[in-house]
């Protein structure tokens, strides 16, 4: 048996959950470019969703973010269903609405707070028949200008909020609060880094978890180091993963920093992150000037090859050389696991389960792409937004 041989059944296991929202058209502030075939609905959402896991076996449920995604749920959720697909994370949005400008679950308003409360309620009840398990709060909260708000104050007002907001949790549900070091906020915002999601989701209860963004740290910041703990401190919840050049670019995964995302994978292997259903492997990217389903293929392939090369790594040689001191030694173990080109094996492997060897090129030569771009004529596109 070869040593791929060895890692196939993890590989086989590996669920990774898009984001209905990188179907839909995105861009920055300058611009938001549309594009021929963009889904204009939930429901084409999905279905382009479950283009990806046709291909690649690798992607069998999709991310809800509302209230981009409101619509019939019970019809949606059969939709997903027909097209091999199931609905997953619900994310809340309080980024998007003038009433929240000055916070949200920290507002000094308690008006606010309950508006944003039952917003997040709403989310619940959502998750109640799409059969979602997670809720992600991504929180846009901060200041711009030292002296402008009270973090203290705020930091008290946001656990009561989350408090109110897990308790109404139902039994089989969790949820998961991501950090961000800055953006929309420039100065000072309320959940900005590991340590603080850790602090607020420990006081509420057992389904509280962090959701870790590969894209918001601070440059510099060792993200794996944050992989390791948070798996031992047994809160890492979920992942948003994508790569940057510069800030929360929501690059493809990988495309920007492979190593990084080789280091990352290496962590969640070793930690026992790896396939445990508990932490949520999830995709959050925007696809501004490249086609957007192809672009999901290729991150999930990218996480795929990563992990693969993680597997890879000789924990056996590995272990002699760090207890030894062997600093070159284990360094060129770690790289040659990182280095070990694992495409071809790959390919065999998802012909010998049925899938394609290759499904970037089993996707364009389908006709699928063609086929939305002709018939999706008329109607609004999916964005940011709408
Ligand atoms: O920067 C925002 C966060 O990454 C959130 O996860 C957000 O909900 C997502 O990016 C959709 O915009
Ligand atoms: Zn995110
Ligand atoms: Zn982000």
């Amino acid at each position: 048996m070869t040593a791929f041989d060895q890692i196939t059944d993890d590989l086989a296991a590996q669920a990774i959950e898009l984001p209905s929202w990188a179907f839909g058209n995105s861009g920055t502030r300058f611009k938001v470019f549309g594009a021929p075939g963009t889904p204009r609905d939930p429901f084409e959402k999905i279905a382009d969703a479950a283009q990806v896991h046709r291909h690649t076996g690798l992607a069998p449920t999709v991310a809800l973010h509302i209230p981009w995604d409101l619509c019939d749920f019970d019809a949606l959720r059969e939709h997903a269903e027909e097209h091999g697909v199931a609905l997953g994370t619900v994310n809340s949005n309080t980024f998007q609405d003038d009433d929240y400008k000055f916070g949200a679950l920290t507002h000094e308003d308690a008006r606010i707070r309950r508006k944003a409360i039952d917003h997040h309620f709403a989310c619940i009840d959502v998750m109640h028949r799409t059969g979602s398990r997670d809720l992600k709060i991504w929180l846009a909260e901060g200041s711009n200008y030292p002296g402008q708000a009270d973090m203290r104050g705020r930091q008290d007002r946001l656990h009561e909020s989350l408090q109110a907001i897990y308790d109404r949790l139902g039994d089989d549900q969790r949820l998961v609060l991501e950090y961000k070091f800055f953006e929309p906020a420039f100065y000072h915002t309320d959940v900005p880094d590991w340590g603080t999601s850790y602090a607020q989701v420990s006081a509420l209860g057992e389904r509280a978890k962090v959701c870790l963004d590969t894209g918001h740290h601070a440059p510099g910041t060792n993200i794996e180091f944050i992989v390791m703990q948070l798996l031992r401190l047994g809160r890492l919840g979920s992942f948003d993963f994508n790569s940057r050049f510069y800030a929360d670019d929501d690059l493809i995964v990988g495309a920007a920093d492979p190593f990084q995302l080789f280091r990352i994978l290496v962590e969640v292997v070793r930690g026992g992150g790896l396939n445990d259903p508990d932490v949520v492997f999830m995709l959050d990217q925007c696809h501004n000037v490249e086609s957007k389903i192809p672009g999901q293929i290729r991150s999930v392939l990218n996480v795929q090859e990563m992990t693969a090369r993680a597997l890879l790594l000789d924990t056996e040689a590995l272990r002699a050389a760090q207890v030894s001191g062997d600093v070159l030694q284990a360094n060129a173990v770690f790289m040659d696991a990182f280095q070990t080109d694992v495409r071809p094996r790959l390919a065999e492997w998802r012909s010998s389960r049925g899938l394609p060897a290759d499904p970037m090129r089993a996707y364009l030569d389908s006709g699928y792409q063609q086929a939305i771009e002709a018939e999706r004529v008329g109607g609004t596109q999916a964005g940011w937004g709408a």
